[in-house]
């Protein structure tokens, strides 16, 4: 089924962030769109489907193993896209096909400026190979059904990246996201939403405007300074994912407390959990203060709810997933 990508705000993909309870809080808050964190095709290709009764989820396991690499429900199935990161046409499509019945797009990674990314030919290593990117895409668009689409970064020139943005609307893929930073750029340099709107003017596919999205107000700001009707954020969500709300930002100690419940709620992995709020403290605080030390040492999801008073509601759902019978 084809997703309506206009007027849309959407949570950005974000590495070891954008797993299920980030998105589902930010959708909570008042995201149309989430997109998962990448995920490299190799990876995928190790990976077998289960349904996990226990938890309502359809988990991509690592093969025979506990490992969860990718976990989503049927709540966000007509929202959730699934980033991968890929080199090869044939391999991305085999990926693609483990997840596609179970989310709403599949997007490819063409902006990552990591070197294990560009060292893989991944990420923004594509972004100087557009036969690739033909490739790559119109072999997705020709196998799937469900939509494609893939998320760039600004070339040298505006020239440059509109002449990409074309040769890659004719793959047939549904949006294109444009982050408004070059390769070189630092996150800190701000985002040049004049050339994401000589995107938008070239093409007739919606360009999802990404960059230096804050405040609710921001929105509307790239909207009118770049012509797209969708909005992606990354940073101003990781921070307070309430950035959604049109009623404006809930308080981060809140927002950071939801989070840690839907973490347990959907037994999300430690580790991102934990990367997750030392990234929100590191914002708000400081790591070195008794709450970033806290989450630092803690091992498992019931340390963090002890730590943020979440314990009770830890043993409540732990003691609800518990298999039936016994002394009853
Ligand atoms: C923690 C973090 C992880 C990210 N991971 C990804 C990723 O997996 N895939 C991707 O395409 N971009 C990733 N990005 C880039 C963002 O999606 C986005 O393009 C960039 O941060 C600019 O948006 P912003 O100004 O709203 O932060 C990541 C950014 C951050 C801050």
């Amino acid at each position: 089924m084809e997703i309506d990508y206009r007027n849309k705000h959407v949570l950005a993909p974000m590495v070891r962030v954008g797993t299920l309870p980030f998105r589902l809080l930010a959708a909570e808050y008042g995201a149309d769109i989430t997109y998962g964190e990448e995920i490299i095709d190799h990876k995928i290709l190790k990976c077998e489907r289960r349904v996990n009764d226990v938890l309502g989820t359809i988990d991509i396991l690592e093969k025979g193993t506990d490992c969860v690499v990718f976990r989503t429900c049927a709540e966000e199935r007509s929202r959730v896209v699934f980033q991968m990161g890929t080199s090869d046409a044939v391999r991305a499509l085999r990926a693609a096909q483990t997840v596609c019945m179970d989310v709403a797009a599949v997007d490819i990674n063409m902006g990552c400026p990591k070197s294990f990314s560009i060292s893989g030919g991944m990420g923004a290593a594509l972004l100087t190979k557009p036969d690739l990117i033909h490739d790559i895409l119109t072999t997705l668009k020709r196998n799937l059904d469900t939509p494609v689409t893939c998320k760039i970064r600004l070339l040298k020139s505006p020239q440059d990246t509109v002449e990409l943005a074309r040769r890659i609307e004719k793959t047939g893929v549904s949006a294109l996201a444009v982050h408004g930073r070059k390769v070189a750029d630092r996150p800190r340099d701000p985002a040049k939403w004049s050339e994401i709107a000589d995107v938008v003017a070239a093409v007739s596919i919606p360009v999802i405007a990404n960059g230096d999205i804050f405040e609710y107000e921001d929105f509307e700001r790239i909207k009118v300074a770049t012509g797209a009707s969708s909005v992606m954020v990354a940073r101003g969500a990781l921070w307070n994912s309430s950035i959604f709300s049109p009623k404006g930002k809930l308080p981060w100690e809140d927002v950071k407390r939801e989070y840690v419940r839907k973490s347990i709620l959907w037994d999300n992995d430690v580790k991102s959990t934990k990367h997750t709020l030392k990234e929100m403290i590191m914002h708000y605080s400081c790591l070195e203060l008794p709450e970033g030390k806290a989450v630092i040492k803690s091992e498992t999801l019931a340390d963090l709810a002890q730590y943020y008073g979440e314990d009770k509601y830890y043993e409540h759902i732990n003691k609800s997933r518990a298999p039936s019978g016994g002394s009853g």
